[in-house]
């Protein structure tokens, strides 16, 4: 076991910032900024429903998961050629660098394209151009899950599916996001099913706003890798007990949680309950272009509001290299060097 040196309090915020990190959960339409948008609006000739740029942010207050959703497909709208795509993603990963991230797995939603007419290979293409040059120029690792939308239907799914077939090898894994009340994991299980046999990476959304009866599924009948938020999971102490054994990893987001209403502050984020529970947790971003922040953000803040110390820092950006679909030889390198971080922080405290 690697001992945490004496970190300073005044020392956290930076060491934060400075450690490498994975990110897990980031929908990359979330991270189409306003500027961007209405960038893209020009550039395709698309009209927004705002004037300009503050009056489309002012429009961010959001109440529950659906009003946001509801925005950011809006936002959507203005990808249609295959550089837009590019040009979001690459603007978040430059984001990502800067933020010490070394690994992203980037979701997307495709069928919010298809379903306006724009080719799947369009948006994939355009997105892996963009993860080909972070891993070239920034020296950030980033792969792709395709996310289904569970306000769909399971035949739409498995239409999405098909279409992306081809493209196989330019994405590691599918996730489940969207409405999640009144759509419980289950309705996806053939696809599910049909993708493990594929040999696809398996994640959902469950327990953000649903309830842990959306957990259990996501695990029995989906068979996911990993949860996303599962924040609701301390709810069912024999989900926790569950989650500890497995070693089932919850990518939780505190912005996401306070912006769309999950917890009423950052304080009031249980993230410190379900680290103490002995959970594989990991700090991410969502949709940071609507929740006010990009990861290291999320992680300098909820650490100022929950009082979390260095050990939890250490503890969440392990727990991220755990988590991660990637080698055990690339876990190996980055765990040395989130401790040679952590080793130059203690010398300079001196
Ligand atoms: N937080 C979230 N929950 C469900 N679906 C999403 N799509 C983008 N962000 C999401
Ligand atoms: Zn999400």
């Amino acid at each position: 076991m690697f001992k945490i040196p004496h970190i300073s309090p005044a020392r956290l915020p930076e060491l934060l910032r400075r450690m490498p990190k994975a990110e897990l959960h980031i929908h990359i339409e979330g991270s189409l900024e306003p500027e961007l948008i209405f960038a893209l609006a020009q550039r395709n000739g698309v009209s927004l429903p705002y004037p300009d740029v503050e009056s489309l942010r002012r429009a961010y207050a959001f109440t529950n998961l659906q009003s946001f959703l509801d925005i950011y497909y809006a936002g959507a709208s203005v990808l249609i050629q295959e550089q837009d795509f590019y040009d979001m993603a690459w603007a978040y990963l430059q984001r990502a660098a800067a933020d010490h991230v070394v690994h992203a797995e980037l979701f997307f939603d495709p069928q919010t394209h298809t379903a306006r007419g724009i080719a799947m290979e369009t948006v994939v293409r355009g997105l892996h151009r963009a993860c080909t040059d972070a891993r070239a120029q920034l020296g950030v690792d980033a792969t792709l899950i395709l996310c289904f939308l569970r306000h769909l239907s399971e035949e739409d799914a498995f239409a999405t599916l098909e279409q992306a077939l081809p493209l196989r090898d330019l994405f590691i894994g599918v996730g489940l996001d969207s409405s999640e009340l009144g759509h419980p994991p289950e309705k996806f299980a053939r696809v599910f099913a049909r993708c493990r046999e594929l040999g696809l990476h398996l994640v959902a959304h469950a327990g953000e706003e649903g309830p842990p009866a959306y957990i259990w599924s996501a695990l029995d009948e989906l068979k996911v890798q990993r949860i996303d938020h599962g924040v609701q999971a301390l709810k069912d102490p024999a989900l926790v007990q569950r989650l500890a054994q497995d070693r089932i990893p919850l990518t939780v987001c505190p912005f996401s949680n306070v912006k769309l209403c999950v917890f009423p502050d950052l304080a009031s984020s249980n993230l410190a309950q379900l680290l103490d529970a002995g959970l594989a947790v990991t700090i991410n971003s969502d949709d940071p272009a609507y929740f006010g922040g990009y990861l290291n953000d999320n992680f300098v803040q909820t650490f100022a509001a929950t009082g979390l110390n260095a050990h939890h820092a250490y503890t969440l950006a392990r727990n991220s290299f755990e988590a991660s679909f990637v080698t055990e030889a690339q876990r190996h390198d980055w765990e040395h060097q989130l401790k040679a971080v952590f080793e130059s922080f203690s010398e300079h405290d001196f």
